[in-house]
C-alpha cells in the first residue's frame, strides 16, 4: 500500500518509521507537510516529534495546516491514517479522532518500555486481537481523556496491560482514562497510539529483541 510519511517542523520520527516500514515491506516515502499529495497514496502516517516546537500544546499548531485538511479528507473516504505519538495528538487536535491527549498525571516525560493489550479489531490490528504487545512510549502529554466513559471503550484499540494481557492500573504509565494507549475511530480506518511501533521493529534497538511493532506496521503491506 503507496504509503505517505507525513514531515512537519519538528517531526523527529520520520526517518525511523520510514526505516520500520521498509523492513516491513511497505511501499513508503517521506513527504513534506507543504507537499502532501493525498492522491497519490492509500495510506499516510504522523510520526512522532514535537511539530511546531509543542508551542501551545502538543499537536495543536500542526492540527490547523491544510495538510491535516487534506488528512480528515483521506480519512473520510476510507484511507489509512496513522498517528503514532505526537501523531495522535496531531490526530485529535484536528478532531479527526475523539479525544485529547493530556499532560502526563505526573508531569514528566516518561520514557519506557510498556506492554500494551490489543482489545480491537481495526484495520492494523486484524487477527492480533487480545495479543499484548511490547513497545517503547517517550511523551510527556499522553494521557488520553474522553467526556464519556463508554465512548471510551469503544474507542479503546490499545490498553496499558502486564505481559499476560491484565489491563490494571497499576500498569497505566500516564494517568490515562481505562489505560487507554491507543484508539481507533468506528470504521478502523483511523488509528493513533502513544507507542512507537517503529522502535520496536529492530532486533539489535529493541528490549529482548522484541519485532512486535512490525506487527502492526505490516498491515500497510
Ligand atoms: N515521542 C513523541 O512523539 C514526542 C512527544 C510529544 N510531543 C510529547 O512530549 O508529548
Amino acid at each position: 500500500m503507496k504509503t505517505a510519511v507525513i514531515k512537519f517542523p519538528g517531526t523527529t520520527c520520520d526517518c525511523d518509521v520510514l526505516k520500520a516500514l521498509r523492513e516491513a515491506k511497505v511501499d513508503s516515502e517521506i513527504v513534506s507537510y507543504k507537499s502532501f499529495d493525498p492522491d497519490k497514496y492509500e495510506a499516510v502516517i504522523i510520526p512522532g516529534g514535537f511539530s511546531f516546537g509543542d508551542y501551545l500544546r502538543a499537536g495543536s499548531i500542526a492540527a490547523s495546516t491544510e495538510t491535516m485538511k487534506k488528512i480528515k479528507e483521506m480519512a473520510n473516504n476510507g484511507k489509512i491514517v496513522l498517528g503514532i505519538c505526537n501523531g495522535f495528538q496531531i490526530l485529535v487536535e484536528s478532531g479527526i479522532l475523539k479525544g485529547a491527549l493530556l499532560p502526563n498525571l505526573n508531569l514528566r516525560f516518561i520514557s519506557k518500555w510498556v506492554y500494551v493489550k490489543v482489545v480491537k479489531s481495526s484495520y492494523l490490528t486484524k487477527g492480533l486481537e487480545n495479543k499484548v504487545l511490547r513497545l517503547p512510549i517517550a511523551h510527556a502529554e499522553g494521557r488520553y481523556y474522553i467526556n464519556d466513559i463508554e465512548e471510551a471503550k469503544n474507542l479503546a484499540l490499545f490498553q496499558y496491560s502486564d505481559e499476560k494481557g491484565n489491563v490494571l492500573e497499576k500498569y497505566n504509565p500516564n494517568g490515562s482514562l481505562l489505560n487507554i494507549a491507543g484508539i481507533s475511530n468506528e470504521e478502523g480506518n483511523v488509528i493513533g497510539l502513544m507507542p512507537h511501533p517503529e522502535r520496536a521493529s529492530f532486533k539489535e534497538t529493541s528490549i529482548d529483541s522484541t519485532t512486535d511493532g512490525l506487527l502492526l506496521l505490516r498491515g500497510l503491506k
